[in-house]
């Protein structure tokens, strides 16, 4: 069983609590339920530029805690202070220390879209992402069916959130729907080693139409690998280990966000 479906088996336990204390309805009295949304989709397609989703992450299952002194909302102001394109929070608890929390804080003061970055199994988790102040959610292919893919998708998209469909392998590419899920995400991190390799982006996205959005998540860490994404025309990239391990995170987005410019 790989990294994945040990998080999934956790998760089930998590959410079926998750439904003992809320509805779809008691999500939808939030403050947040009701007010627009930033629009993901758009804010990292700009051209011009590989577009950064810069991520929050305080843990994760390859490396353990990245940062010690973490937080969140500090970490999340110097994101928008630099002009990221988008945010993304990572709110899993037992893998990732992060929390749903977190998420709720930065809402409060978001200069640019908030990408949920959570493993999700069922549509309560999606109610409770509207809630909680996400633009866009995380849906991973290798974990849903064909049919949970497509109903997710409608279930946010109704409610004003934004989908990032994140596949790893091949194998997924048969269960999406491509005019229904138009950002994809390819993740560079192989799930049995852990290893990250950046030509898992150029090796899939051979597959995928031209008119979606691609991201390029996990292990980007060099200029060098900018540059071959850029040279691809990918449109943005999701970077978390980076920046959580950076001295000084405002200087490393400063100069990330400098090889991501594409020459004039
Ligand atoms: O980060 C992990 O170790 C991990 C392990 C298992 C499932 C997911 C995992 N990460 C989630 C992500 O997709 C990354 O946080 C994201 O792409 C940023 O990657 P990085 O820049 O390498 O932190």
């Amino acid at each position: 069983m790989n990294i994945l479906h040990q998080i999934v088996e956790v998760k089930k336990n998590e959410v079926s609590e998750l439904k003992k204390k809320y509805s779809k309805s008691s999500f939808e009295d939030s403050p947040f339920y009701n007010k627009n949304s930033f629009g993901f989709a758009k804010s990292i397609s700009k051209s011009g530029q590989l577009n950064l989703i810069a991520e929050i992450k305080k843990a994760s299952p390859s490396k353990g805690v990245l940062r010690i002194n973490f937080n969140h909302k500090e970490i999340a102001k110097t994101y928008f202070d630099n002009s990221t394109s988008a945010v993304s929070v990572l709110t899993d608890e037992k893998f990732f220390q992060g929390s749903i929390k977190h998420l709720n804080d930065i809402a409060h003061f978001k200069k640019v879209p908030l990408l949920r970055k959570e493993f999700i199994i069922d549509e309560v988790q999606i109610y409770e992402s509207k809630a909680n102040g996400a633009d866009a959610i995380l849906l991973i292919a290798e974990i849903l069916s064909a049919n949970q893919i497509k109903d997710f998708t409608s279930i946010a998209n109704d409610i004003n959130l934004d989908v990032l469909l994140e596949i790893h392998s091949v194998n997924q590419l048969d269960k999406i729907d491509f005019s229904h899920n138009k950002i994809i995400g390819i993740n560079n991190r192989n799930l049995e080693t852990f290893s990250v390799d950046v030509n898992n982006t150029f090796e899939l996205m051979k597959q995928i139409p031209n008119e979606c959005i691609i991201v390029s998540e996990s292990g980007i860490t060099s200029q060098l690998a900018i540059n071959k994404l850029k040279d691809k025309k990918v449109n943005a990239v999701l970077v978390g280990e980076f920046f959580m391990t950076s001295a000084n995170i405002e200087s490393s987005v400063k100069e990330f966000q400098k090889w991501c410019k594409h020459e004039s």
